[in-house]
């Protein structure tokens, strides 16, 4: 007989993953924000949430932050869209949480993504070189650097303009470890974000991250919510410098978040008026990314998100 430990009679997470039997994977990272990566040249993985989140599951699967499949833009509906105007952008970021949900937008993932492709010879990408892929956002231009990878993130913009426009502000956030709530102001990068300044003299630590802030009023798909300290000074030599933490929708606590980094820069860019510049570097747990302002001829301000990207280790599902 053998012991009851060595073989264990139940297996909740069999059914999900063992139809992923075989599945190659390579485990990928962009400023500690993680993600699991799969190729799907054919299109024929499909992936449920109960999927997702069993890969992403940090004690029972790969763990990451998210998932990113690699797939043709030509082999779904939302890169079909985007073919007609952009038949250069072939391969599309198929991006979901943690916990299965989809999103919008990843800035880090974005940079991983690409890494992923260049690394296995899937697209010939050189330093000094460009691709353009297809996102839910839309059409997103990268990058190689001799670093890492530049976005052009398109442009930033209010949830709520109005509120916005009239107080710097739209909702108030509640976060355990907080003492009172803050007043914050949600920008979407393409996904949303609202973000809460402390002061200086304040410690970003104290925000208990693993409790999600609450926020009033939500944006109306949700929100991720950064807390940010700018750093003194808050501009030096034209280069602004602020810390974040970032609790992401469909996720939790996430070492870095490109998008966030993004809305955070922007944020303090409108708080700071006059004394903002148009480079901005953001501290996360997991390192720095750049975030840079352009006008564009429509005048509203293109973001480009800069950063490393990783790629870790590869493996089978089994
Ligand atoms: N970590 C990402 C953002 C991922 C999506 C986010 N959780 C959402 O639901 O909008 C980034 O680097 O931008």
């Amino acid at each position: 007989m053998s012991h009851p430990l060595a073989e264990p009679e139940s297996d909740h997470l069999a059914p999900s993953l063992r139809q992923l039997n075989g599945v190659s994977f390579t485990k990928g990272h962009g400023t500690g924000n993680d993600f699991v990566l799969l190729l799907d040249s054919g299109g024929d993985l499909e992936l449920t949430p109960a999927h997702v989140s069993a890969l992403c599951d940090r004690h029972l699967g790969i763990g990451a932050d998210g998932l990113i499949r690699a797939v043709p833009s030509s082999e779904l509906p939302e890169g079909r869209e985007l073919l007609g105007a952009a038949p250069e952008a072939v391969w599309f970021m198929d991006y979901r949480n943690g916990d299965g949900s989809i999103a919008e937008m990843c800035g880090n993932g974005v940079r991983v993504f690409v890494h992923f492709l260049a690394e296995t010879g899937t697209i010939d990408l050189p330093v000094g070189g460009q691709v353009v892929i297809g996102t839910r956002a839309g059409v997103r231009t990268v990058h190689r650097t001799e670093t890492g990878y530049s976005i052009s993130m398109g442009p930033w913009s209010f949830i709520d303009p109005e509120m916005a426009l009239e107080s710097a502000s739209d909702s108030l956030v509640r976060a355990s470890g907080l003492p009172e709530p803050r007043p914050a102001l949600s920008i979407s990068m393409g996904n949303p974000h609202t973000v809460v300044a402390l002061s200086p003299q304040e410690d970003l630590d104290q925000v208990n991250l693993h409790e999600k802030p609450q926020v009033d009023p939500v944006p109306p798909n949700g929100t991720n919510v950064e807390f940010v300290v700018p750093q003194e000074p808050l501009v030096s030599d034209g280069i602004g410098h602020v810390r974040m933490r970032v609790h992401e929708r469909g996720v939790g606590e996430t070492m870095s978040c490109g998008t966030g980094a993004c809305a955070a820069a922007a944020a303090v860019r409108v708080w700071a008026g006059a004394e903002g510049a148009d480079s901005w570097l953001v501290d996360v747990p997991g390192g720095t990314v750049q975030v840079d302002f352009v006008r564009n001829e429509d005048g509203a301000e293109d973001v480009i998100l800069s950063g490393p990207a990783e790629l870790v280790y590869s493996g089978t599902v089994n």
